[in-house]
């Protein structure tokens, strides 16, 4: 399974093509559309997603609310592209005007973002080329993409959730995750204004958004995924590039702004002796093999071990600051101050919703290249005999 996005921030729209789903797979668009929301949200969120009202329009692969298995086509317009239309049309400027009028020439690279480098790597001198495209616009199409994932794991009875554990430093009291399934935090955080399962420290977050806000800058902070489900041997230890939490961590940190990545207790596990760190094996009849804790998030040797896959990602402090950054003008080589016209001043809710779908997106993509998967029945039934399978060994 894979997918491929296209699309300008204020181009026309942002198109995904997805291959190899499975046929028979029920999908609408509304179920998308619910996702898509959810990215536009949590607090921290400027100006642009006042314009913006995100919604997919599924023109290949699904007929009568169902998959057919050929590929999918989903298509997100941008509302905004009405107000840039000569800014990024896609045909020749006519002779007769002004480019620099009609361009919005940008020649001030911004510090944190791509477009110094972009711009030597692909001979711009218009930074505007780079930052069309470097921006996190595109994680809307990767949204859409993870959430027709999310809509074939569910099928497969895997629950998947994201939420805030930290911003700026606040931290959420995670002790109110005990005892929830994924859906039940689900329907606590989506009421959130900070994705946030504690809601003294959102309301703490919200707080600081705010100030930070005021203040011209910007912050950042960490975000996790739970997925709930999955059977043991997701994945494989026999090479490299099949290990699941090498996947699961490059898919995290493809996200834009994002530095960082942890599993179960994370770093935290340097500082520990191995008596606290490894997870103790147990069984009963009822349910088979068991942990007495999940430190290490659900993996081990690049499998899946039937526990949660708990994955955490630090999102660095938004770039485009409104208390400007020294940077310098690349036609005049002069130093200068950048001053911006909107921004977001916190994007981690956001960006938690973002980090859901790239990792439903890599464990559907995983599962359905180790079973075979040309339709719907075929895949349950063998997901449901792994489990029996597993349980039994
Ligand atoms: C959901 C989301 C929203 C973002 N919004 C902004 C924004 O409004 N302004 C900005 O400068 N950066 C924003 N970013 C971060 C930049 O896209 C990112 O820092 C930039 O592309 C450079 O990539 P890097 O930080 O991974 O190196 C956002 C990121 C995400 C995930
Ligand atoms: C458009 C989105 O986020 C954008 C991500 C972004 C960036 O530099 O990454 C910069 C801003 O775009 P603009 O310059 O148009 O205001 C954000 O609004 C979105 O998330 O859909």
């Amino acid at each position: 399974m894979r997918y491929l996005t296209a699309g300008e921030s204020h181009g026309p729209q942002l198109t995904t093509i997805i291959e190899g789903l499975p046929s028979l797979l029920p999908l609408t668009a509304e179920q998308i559309n619910h996702d898509l929301k959810r990215r536009q949200g949590g607090h921290g969120r400027g100006r642009r997603m006042q314009i913006e009202t995100d919604t997919v329009e599924i023109v290949a692969g699904v007929r009568h609310g169902k998959t057919l298995g050929s590929p999918v086509a989903l298509v997100v317009t941008n509302d905004d592209w009405k107000h840039w239309t000569k800014i990024m049309g896609a045909e020749p400027l006519a002779e007769d005007v002004d480019p620099d009028e009609i361009k919005r020439q940008i020649s001030r690279p911004r510090p944190g973002h791509a477009d110094l480098v972009g711009g030597m790597k692909y001979g711009h001198r218009d930074l505007r080329n780079v930052l069309e495209r470097s921006s996190a616009r595109e994680t809307t199409v990767r949204v859409a993409a993870g959430s027709v994932a999310k809509a074939l794991l569910k099928e497969l009875g895997i629950s998947i959730v994201a939420h805030v554990t930290e911003i700026a430093g606040i931290k959420a009291d995670t002790s109110l995750l005990e005892g929830k399934t994924a859906d039940e935090i689900r329907t606590i955080v989506e009421a959130d204004a900070c994705y946030c399962i504690d809601p003294v420290a959102s309301a703490k977050m919200v707080e600081i958004i705010d100030e930070t806000k005021k203040a011209g800058d910007s912050i950042g902070g960490v975000v996790e995924v739970i997925v709930e489900g999955l059977p043991a041997g997701i994945g494989s230890y026999v090479h490299y590039d099949r290990k699941l939490d090498g996947k699961l961590a490059a898919a995290m940190l493809s996200i834009n702004a994002f530095k960082g990545v942890e599993f179960g207790i994370g770093f935290e596990a340097a500082r520990l002796p191995g008596s606290q760190v490894h997870d103790e094996i147990l069984w009963d009849e009822d349910n088979g093999y068991m942990r007495a804790t999940n430190r290490l998030g659900g993996l081990e040797g690049g499998m899946s071990t039937g526990m949660p896959i708990v994955v955490r990602g630090v999102m660095k402090p938004i770039p485009t600051l409104y208390k400007p950054l020294q940077s310098v003008d690349i036609e005049t080589k002069e130093p200068f101050k950048a001053s911006v016209e909107r921004s977001d001043s916190c994007a981690v809710p956001a960006a938690s919703i973002v980090a859901e779908h790239v990792i439903a997106w890599e464990i559907a993509k995983v599962i359905v290249e180790q079973f075979h998967s040309d339709q719907l029945p075929q895949l349950q039934a063998q997901l449901d005999e792994m489990r029996r399978y597993t349980k039994e060994f």
